[in-house]
């Protein structure tokens, strides 16, 4: 058996006396006693020592009980600082009275009558003093008659000690009667050592092959953030340029350049955050609102009614990504157009586990000369597939700004098919006032979603908690096939 040189330390130094206390061992070791406890734990394990533990409960004055030390509880003190009588008053210029007179009432020391206070004769030490008085001699008693009473009144306090045993096993003895090898273990070896040859005598360190080192958390990205690379990976490898734009968005390119009628439920305070700012309309905004009130050029009948400048000039934090497909759009009405982007979008919306009020969004556009449908669901598929989910289909949904539209779904074990995000494509309602000719595949997904499910997350705000020590569990690998 290998023993660590503070086992065979340990194991000279009971020697002869075969059981002794820490406190002792730790001063033959010439070291603490904890470290004593220590080591004997360790050769305890291996059956070398027996180590006991002893727990005891003293008591020690506190501040106030410290005080009376040598001079006796403060009732005792005033009793005998006067004869038989006193008057009250006079007794009360005693700086203890305050304490003592009650305590003296209570023990039946003393009579009042008429002002004046009596002995009555009835004033010998109760336990509570013996217990005193043996405090006073040792600075700390057992418990005992008269201690409980003492510990009432705030005198004296419990105090734990704990004291070990150790002692030596026949085990550990037979190992010692073989003659232990004190000399220090030698971890690193010099160049010296080496070419000298000394390190075939040398007592080398060994180690433990199948301890596992001590668990290291180096920096590393956000769970979500890598996945948001990741997705933003895979649609770079499909060809996709990025766009980007503000969280702050007009009214305009967020719902009315989308064909969304100003009188849409989704407009309505309770389910966007509207900001005080206004910002101007784009030129041309005359054939947004022209297409809103009767279909423009169009054979479209558009919503009717008046079409109102100032409502599309108000600014909302954006609903959705969708108010910057529109934009990249409009700066680039010709094929092709493949673009995507990762973003933050805000809703009103009750906060639990599944909802909350600000997410991600991954929005995608493509335009080409004769892109259609299936086209659409392909990019979907496609996605979906990269990202892992294998099952994919797609139900027919409503958006007022694509026909036809789909919302996607996918199929996770054990939670069936999961709602993913809308899809269609834009209606000529929303091309045609940019000059738009050709089919544009619209798609907007909701990717906390697509994160829970891939993090085996319950609830979505644990992607938005500052929760470190889930951060350092989540592996870095895993998911990407
Ligand atoms: N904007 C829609 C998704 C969508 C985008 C593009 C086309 C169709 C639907 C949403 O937020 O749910």
């Amino acid at each position: 058996m290998e023993l660590t040189l503070n086992e065979k330390r340990l194991l000279v130094a009971l020697g002869t006396m075969g059981s002794a206390d820490a406190a002792v061992l730790a001063e033959k070791m010439d070291t603490r006693r904890e470290a004593v406890v220590q080591y004997a734990n360790l050769a305890g394990e291996r059956g070398l020592v027996d180590v006991e533990k002893h727990v005891s409960r003293r008591y020690v004055p506190t501040e106030e009980g410290r005080a009376y030390i040598g001079k006796g509880l403060p009732e005792r003190q005033v009793l005998d600082s006067f004869e038989e009588t006193i008057p009250m008053r006079d007794l009360q210029s005693h700086p203890l009275a305050k304490i003592a007179i009650g305590w003296m009432r209570k023990k039946g020391w003393i009579a009042i009558r008429d002002g004046v206070v009596q002995k009555t004769g009835r004033t010998a030490p109760g336990p509570d003093e013996a217990a005193f008085a043996r405090l006073g001699e040792s600075g700390a008693i057992e418990d005992g008659d008269g201690v409980a009473d003492l510990a009432k009144r705030g005198l004296v306090e419990e105090e734990e000690t704990v004291a070990y045993t150790v002692s030596v096993t026949p085990r550990g003895r037979e190992l010692l009667s073989q003659g232990l090898d004190l000399r220090e273990e030698v971890g690193t070896l010099t160049r010296e050592q080496i070419l000298s040859g000394e390190w075939k005598d040398l007592p080398l360190r060994r180690y433990d092959v199948t301890k596992l080192p001590k668990r290291a958390y180096p920096g590393k990205t956000h769970p979500y953030q890598r996945l948001i690379d990741e997705m933003r990976r895979i649609l770079f490898d499909m060809g996709f340029e990025e766009m980007a734009g503000g969280i702050v968005q007009s009214s305009f390119w967020n719902f009315d350049a989308l064909f969304q009628p100003q009188d849409h439920p989704a407009r309505e305070m309770q389910d966007t955050f509207f900001l005080g700012e206004r910002w101007p309309l784009p030129a041309g905004y005359e054939r947004v609102r022209d297409m809103h009130e009767h279909g423009g050029e169009t054979s479209s009948t558009g919503w009717g009614g008046t079409w109102s400048a100032e409502k599309a000039e108000q600014c909302v934090l954006r609903t959705h990504t969708t108010s910057l497909s529109i934009q990249h759009l409009a700066s680039h009405p010709t094929p092709p157009v493949k673009a995507f982007c990762i973003g933050r979008v805000y809703r009103r919306e009750a906060v639990d586990p599944t909802h909350l009020a600000e997410f991600e969004q991954l929005e995608g556009i493509v335009m080409d000369e004769d892109v259609n449908l299936r086209h659409l669901l392909g990019f979907l598929k496609e996605f979906y597939a990269k990202m892992g989910f294998e099952k994919v289909r797609f139900r027919p949904g409503y958006f007022p700004y694509t026909e036809p539209s789909v919302e996607p779904e996918v199929y996770v074990d054990g939670l069936g098919w999961v709602e993913l995000g809308g899809a269609g494509i834009f209606r000529q309602e929303v091309t045609a006032p940019f000059g738009i000719e050709h089919p544009v595949l619209a798609w907007g997904l909701g990717i906390s979603r697509v994160a829970m499910l891939r993090l085996g997350l319950r609830d979505l705000r644990q992607l938005y908690r500052s929760d470190v020590e889930w951060v350092r569990e989540t592996p870095t690998y895993g998911g990407r096939r």
